[in-house]
């Protein structure tokens, strides 16, 4: 029998903490090869604290906890930034036969004002929820895994010969959303129905949280056309690039399909951030390639195979 595979643990505290160009370069080396393979890793010394992932982990739970009335009085199908609750239902991938079974809530970048056909604006928080229940560590958990995607963002760059600040000028003000996701057990879903149908993220780098123990994640090898089952770990993060980087790497990284079915006894929580770059930007890695298509324009499309976006919105980012 083939040999069972398993995503690589990438250790970044080489490439974060240290001075030294060796550890740096090993990182590197070890990040290319993974997004190459596989387009997902996982990764430990990330910096992201283990009492923050901890109390996010709590906030979520309460957030989900609130009655379904009061969720779905935040429903981000009513929200011109698409952030705040999204039922369980209220996403359906192509070719899927049922509707995913998770629940979501959304929030991203805190504006005041909504532009950029709701790239940006502000978030909806639960009125209910005290801010140390919820927004507190929602908030500062939303902040570090941000930084943590644009450090993904530098060593995927590096990766591919360029230098790690090419980031910089492709986020001034970066689109990175985050969606929090509560999975219901599996005997409470239909037979044939996913926890997330299988897919490829749209957009930039993504940072996975799992709640540690609770497994369900898997992905797809093209090469073995087999899916790879990634534990939840505790303090690990998986990391995987989306549609926008397999094209402007020109395939050189992956955006690999993944799918989610709850394994764990009872519910499964995750948390994906996932770190666009600014809406009007173009291809960071080849920036000479005449490729115009923007990051706005790139998650826009995507999106629209998968919720209603009106027309205004679309046409914002250059679409309609
Ligand atoms: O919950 C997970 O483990 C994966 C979630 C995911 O793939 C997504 O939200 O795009
Ligand atoms: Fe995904």
């Amino acid at each position: 029998m083939a040999e069972t595979l398993a995503l690589p643990i990438i250790d970044l505290s080489g490439y974060l903490e240290s001075n030294s160009p060796e550890d740096k370069a090993r990182v590197i080396t070890e990040v290319r090869d993974a997004a190459a393979q596989y387009g997902f890793f996982q990764v430990k010394g990330h910096g992201v604290p283990l009492h923050l992932q901890q109390e996010f982990t709590t906030a979520m739970n309460n957030l989900f906890n609130l009655p379904q009335e009061e969720k779905d009085s935040l429903s981000f199908l009513k929200n011109p930034c698409r952030r705040g609750y999204e039922a369980a239902g209220d996403s359906h991938r192509e070719g899927d036969k049922l509707t995913d079974a998770k629940e979501c809530f959304f929030i991203g970048g805190e504006d005041p004002v909504v532009s950029y056909s709701g790239f940006h604006g502000p978030n909806v928080w639960p009125s209910s929820l005290p801010d140390s229940d919820f927004r507190g560590p929602a908030w500062g958990y939303y902040e570090k895994t941000k930084e943590l995607g644009k450090q993904i963002w530098s060593l995927l760059l590096e990766g591919l010969g360029r230098p790690g600040t090419l980031v910089d000028a492709f986020a001034k003000k970066p689109v990175v959303v985050m969606k929090m996701i509560r999975y219901p057990p599996s005997e409470t879903t239909r037979p044939g129905q996913f926890g997330i149908g299988a897919h490829t993220d749209f957009g930039g780098v993504t940072v996975l949280y799992q709640q540690p123990g609770k497994d369900g994640l898997e992905v797809w090898h093209e090469g073995r056309e087999e899916w790879i089952d990634v534990p939840a770990l505790e303090d690990v993060y998986v990391i995987n690039c989306g549609d926008m980087i397999q094209r402007w790497s020109n395939g050189a990284y992956k955006s690999a399909r993944h799918r989610v079915i709850n394994k764990a006894k009872g519910p499964r929580l995750s948390c994906a951030t996932f770190w666009h770059g600014d809406v009007d930007a173009t291809d960071p890695i080849n920036p000479d390639s005449g490729d115009t298509a923007t990051v706005g324009q790139l998650t826009v499309k995507r999106f629209k195979t998968q919720y209603s976006i009106h027309k205004e919105a679309q046409a914002q980012v250059g679409l309609a």
